[in-house]
């Protein structure tokens, strides 16, 4: 194998050229990620008011098992592991039917301050 590490801490300038240069990428790519994930939260938020005021439950699990079948092709596609994918957006919803289920707590109860 080749390596531009010595041994001796020195790093071959091409290679730290390289590293800075596809972490410039990834920090912009994780800022887009932010950015998106803050747009979906605003929609959630509006669709938990909505639930909320119409008395619907806070999860959906018919629309959920639609958008895993949906994200798990869309991710093949894309050559990114579907079981990740699959993951990543259970992670999102579960802490979306937390915000709904606050907001149905909140629309009946009135908002309880310093709680979760
Ligand atoms: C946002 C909704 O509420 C929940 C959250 C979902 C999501 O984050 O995509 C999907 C289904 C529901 O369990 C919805 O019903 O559309």
């Amino acid at each position: 194998m080749t390596t531009s590490n010595n041994g001796t801490g020195d790093v071959d300038p091409a290679v730290r050229e390289e590293l800075a240069r596809l972490r410039d990428s990834i920090d912009n790519i994780d800022a887009a990620v932010v950015h998106m994930l803050a747009e979906r939260f605003k929609c959630t938020q509006q669709v938990g008011l909505l639930k909320a005021r119409h008395q619907l439950p806070p999860a959906d699990p018919a629309r959920e098992a639609r958008q895993i079948a949906r994200l798990r092709a869309l991710a093949e596609d894309a050559k990114l592991d579907p079981a990740f994918a699959e993951k990543f957006l259970n992670f999102i919803v579960a802490e979306v039917i937390r915000h709904h289920e606050r907001i149905a707590d909140e629309t009946l109860n009135g908002s309880a301050p310093g709680r979760n």
